[in-house]
């Protein structure tokens, strides 16, 4: 049984498209998805491609709109409180998930009180320190820290009621380079442990250094999945191809290639690819064929 399961989630939202008119917006279709206990596996996409949507129906911050998200095999919306100690997340701006006027170490106490735990002390010291930050760090209120230094709170937050998945949102986004390799690495760290994570970034680099495997999101829909060697050495969706073809320079002063979020077109082809494919077929106007090709999802109807 798979740790975390979606099967054919989608979720919608209304959107107004005139003073008293709304419609439905699909920010997810139909995406099934499973991750393994310890397991890295990365969520990539641009931006709007629904990756936080699909974040918050992991984390109960949303409910889908069709389909289900199961637990070790069980519904999630079937769990009590239970389930926020076995999933918990670290978001992409420490300075706001952090209360400014708390320490550290109430930072760090409180989900231990409200769960009832006891040694608390002894918790709060050692995942500080697995964090990577020392007891010096425990009177200093989120003013006095740095953002990598916030962001290793936030992760020994995350990881103090020892979930079995952590749910990582753009963490290492509003970070340095040199700092991302450092959560990067606490990441990997807490997989070496048994937890598994959903790292959900669009930065591909950060894909390459730690994912075991690759969900690539494209407009709602869930055009590849697969282990990081099959996704990102051999691609077989042309909008992954693209993707990485086309990966910004890490300096930008070298960049040039125009990202494809520049290009705004809406369509109403069922294949949200269809426009920029240079393989694109009549049938993808109408239907998306899911594929397995060696054990990898393709969601295209070339295959
Ligand atoms: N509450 C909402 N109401 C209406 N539309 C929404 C809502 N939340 C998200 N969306 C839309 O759903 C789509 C997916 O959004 P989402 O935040 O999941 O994308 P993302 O891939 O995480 O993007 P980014 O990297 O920019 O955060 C976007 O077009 C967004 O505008």
């Amino acid at each position: 049984m798979s740790l975390l399961s979606l099967e054919r989630v989608s979720k919608a939202y209304k959107v107004s498209v005139g003073l008293f008119r709304t419609k439905s917006f699909f920010a997810l279709q139909n995406v099934s998805l499973r991750m393994e206990r310890g397991e890295l596996l990365a969520l990539v996409g641009e931006s709007g491609s629904g990756k936080t949507t699909l974040g918050k129906l992991v984390l109960r911050l949303e409910k889908p709109t069709e389909g289900r998200v199961l637990f070790e095999g069980k519904d999630i919306w079937s769990y009590r409180r239970e389930y926020t100690r076995k999933v918990s997340a670290v978001f992409q701006d420490p300075s706001s998930s952090l209360n400014p006027r708390m320490t550290v170490r109430e930072i760090l106490e409180e989900p231990l009180r409200v769960h009832g735990v006891k040694n608390r002390e002894e918790k709060i010291l050692s995942a500080l320190k697995e964090a990577g930050l020392g007891e010096e760090f425990l009177e200093r209120r989120p003013l006095q820290l740095s953002g990598g230094q916030k962001q290793r709170v936030a992760i020994a937050r995350a990881m103090l009621l020892e979930p079995k998945l952590l749910v990582a949102d753009e963490p290492t986004a509003s970070l340095d380079a040199s700092l991302r390799k450092d959560i990067l690495d606490l990441f990997l760290k807490m997989k070496a442990k048994g937890v598994s994570v959903l790292l959900i970034t669009h930065d591909v680099r950060s894909v390459q250094y730690c994912a075991d495997r690759v969900a690539v999101l494209y407009r709602g829909r869930l055009l590849e999945w697969g282990t990081k060697e099959q996704v990102l050495k051999n691609p077989l969706h042309p909008y992954t191809r693209y993707l990485i073809q086309n990966l910004p320079a890490e300096h930008p002063s070298q960049r040039k290639s125009p990202e494809i979020t520049d290009i705004l077109f809406y369509s109403e082809a069922v294949c949200p690819f269809y426009h920029l494919c240079q393989e694109r077929k009549e049938e993808c106007l109408s239907q998306l064929r899911e594929v397995y090709v060696d054990g990898r999802l393709v969601s295209c109807n070339i295959y």
